[in-house]
This record gives structure tokens, C-alpha cells and sequence, in this order.
């Protein structure tokens, strides 16, 4: 049997997000030189280092069973494939980016504009759905800069910090979508059980990631109200203390709300609390 074939970046930002993933979930690989594919360690894997934005397609047409490309990309693409999982890193928003200081109310307003973009298809269908027509400037990059160019009145881009607008005096005017890095599989799903292992082992790393395990000790009074501040993912483990009266409570906590979580139970009366990272796992 043919092995597995997974599309990743072989350039630009998604890169290495990508083999960091993949070697997270034990899909080890080394990619030698420029060379276009590489082997899975122990698995009838092989990489394929493609161009982010020609993954979709090739996905679709089954060049690949798998690849990791940005969602935005993904419906930029416009094909049939399936999205297994959100990957929860290289997250922007596409918007519609006009000069600081427009006379435009609305997106109707913009009907004879021309509006520049890496992005004709969602831009197009995007201005359709809100009454304007615009004349489309398809570039491949640094479209920020079209409007002082003067061949642009928008841009269509996407924001991540929004340093770049504000380096070239834009302002967002309207968002049209909030976008990640992505695992697509071709709809075909050849070799289905290898497929689903892959995507519980990133699973596994893309929750880990997000999540760090909260350990703290809590007078049994206390506990109902400090299991409402951690529930936990099913729930937390509650074990005995020497000292009746106490108990130990282990949770899984989001990681951007760990701080606020910890003073919470500081609050409540709870002690020696703990956080710890993880680095995988299965629940
Ligand atoms: N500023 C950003 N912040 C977060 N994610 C981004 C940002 N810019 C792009 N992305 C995501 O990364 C994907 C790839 O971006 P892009 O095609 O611009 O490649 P790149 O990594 O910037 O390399 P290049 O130098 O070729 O532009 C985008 O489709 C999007 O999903
Ligand atoms: O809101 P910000 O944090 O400024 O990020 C947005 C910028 O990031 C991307 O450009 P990138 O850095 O990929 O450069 P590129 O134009 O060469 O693709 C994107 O195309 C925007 O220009
Ligand atoms: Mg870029």
C-alpha cells in the first residue's frame, strides 16, 4: 500500500508551526536540504513540503490525504475538502482595511472603488453579499502598501497585531472573518484508521497546549465553590488529606485564565496551589 501522504509548509511562518506539531504528536521527521518530501519515523507517513496556499487544492485533487495550511487559505481556495481539526495557532482575522481618514460610512458606499487583495475570492463574495461591486486589484503580497501606491482605495488583508495598518495609516472598516491554522483531510479519507490516529495524537498536543493542570489543597467547606472555579475538562480529582478536614483537588485549567483562576482559590481559603504544564495527552 502507498504510504500516507501529509502536506506541510515548506516555507514562511506555517513552517514551522507545522513540524513542531507534527513532532509533538511523535511524528518525527528530518527534512534534508530543499529535498520536497520526507519519511515518518516508524510510520508509513511521508511529508510533502508544498507552498501554504497550493495545499487546499492539492488536498481536494488528492495529491495529499492530509495537510496543515490556514483556514483562511482553506476558503480563499474555494474546494471540497474536510477540516478535522482547528490546530489553535496562526490565528488573524481577513479584513476590509480602508485610509484613516475615510469619508465611507458603509460597505455600500464602496460600489465604484477598487480594492486590492491576495484574497479575490472571499473579497468578491464578501462585497457582493453587502451591495457593492468593486473593481478587484489581485496581488500576491505586501497589498498595504497599494493605497499610497495609488492604485487602491482598500485592501482586503489579513490583521493579526495591526502594526502593518497602522504603519501604512489604515484602519480596519469592516472584518469578514476570523481564521487558524487547520488540518484538512481529502474527502476520499483513504486509509481512514491511520488518519483518525493522527488526528487524536494532535488532538492531544493541541489541547495540552491550551491547558495547564492546577493542583491546590482546600478545606472540605470549601470545595463545592472551588470545584465551580476549576471544574475541570470532565471534572477534578479529589483525593483525601492526612488532615480530615482538608482535601487535595487536581484540575485542568485554561492557560490564559490560570492566573485569575489561582487568586480566585487564594480567595476561597485554598493553599499550595500548583500549576503545572503539560505536554500531551489522551482524555
Ligand atoms: N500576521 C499573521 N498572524 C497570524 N497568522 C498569519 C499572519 N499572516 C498570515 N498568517 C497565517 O499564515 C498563513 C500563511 O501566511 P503567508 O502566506 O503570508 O505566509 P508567510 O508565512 O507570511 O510567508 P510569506 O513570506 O511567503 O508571506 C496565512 O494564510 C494565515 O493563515
Ligand atoms: O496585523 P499584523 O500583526 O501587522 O499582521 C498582519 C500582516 O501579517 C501578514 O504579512 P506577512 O508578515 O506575512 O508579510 P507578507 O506581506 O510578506 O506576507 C499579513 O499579510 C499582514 O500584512
Ligand atoms: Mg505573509
Amino acid at each position: 500500500m502507498e504510504n500516507f501522504r501529509i502536506g506541510i509548509p515548506s516555507k514562511g511562518r506555517l513552517a514551522e508551526v507545522a513540524t513542531e506539531l507534527l513532532g509533538d504528536a511523535g511524528l518525527k521527521f528530518r527534512r534534508q536540504d530543499r529535498s520536497l518530501f520526507a519519511r515518518v519515523r516508524d510510520m508509513p507517513i511521508d511529508i510533502t513540503f508544498l507552498r501554504t496556499d497550493d495545499i487546499p487544492v492539492l488536498c481536494a485533487e488528492g495529491a495529499i490525504d492530509m495537510g496543515i495550511t490556514g483556514s483562511d487559505l482553506v476558503q480563499e481556495a474555494n474546494v471540497d475538502v474536510e477540516t478535522r481539526m482547528e490546530l489553535g495557532v496562526g490565528k488573524c482575522r481577513l479584513a476590509l482595511c480602508v485610509p484613516e481618514d475615510t469619508d465611507w460610512q458603509s460597505v455600500e458606499d464602496m460600489k465604484t472603488c477598487r480594492v486590492a487583495t491576495s484574497f479575490p475570492h472571499v473579497t468578491q463574495t464578501y462585497m457582493k453579499a453587502n451591495g457593492a461591486n468593486p473593481h478587484l486589484v489581485n496581488l500576491s503580497g505586501s497589498v498595504e502598501v497599494m493605497i499610497s501606491l495609488g492604485i487602491a482605495d482598500a485592501i482586503v488583508d489579513l490583521v493579526e497585531t495591526g502594526s502593518t495598518l497602522a504603519a501604512n495609516r489604515l484602519k480596519i472598516f469592516a472584518e469578514i472573518g476570523n481564521y487558524q491554522t487547520v488540518l484538512i483531510q481529502n474527502t476520499q479519507k483513504r486509509q481512514p484508521e491511520l488518519a483518525d490516529r493522527i488526528v487524536r495524537r494532535l488532538e492531544g498536543v493541541v489541547i495540552a497546549r491550551d491547558y495547564s493542570l492546577l493542583e491546590y489543597n482546600i478545606p472540605r467547606e470549601k470545595l463545592a465553590e472551588a470545584e465551580k472555579i476549576t471544574p475541570g475538562f470532565n471534572s477534578p480529582t479529589i483525593n483525601p488529606l492526612e488532615d480530615n478536614a482538608w482535601c487535595a483537588v487536581r484540575a485542568m485549567v485554561k492557560r490564559k485564565e490560570v492566573i485569575d483562576v489561582m487568586e480566585q482559590l487564594e480567595q476561597l481559603g485554598a493553599s499550595a496551589i500548583l500549576q503545572t504544564n503539560i505536554a500531551n495527552c489522551r482524555l
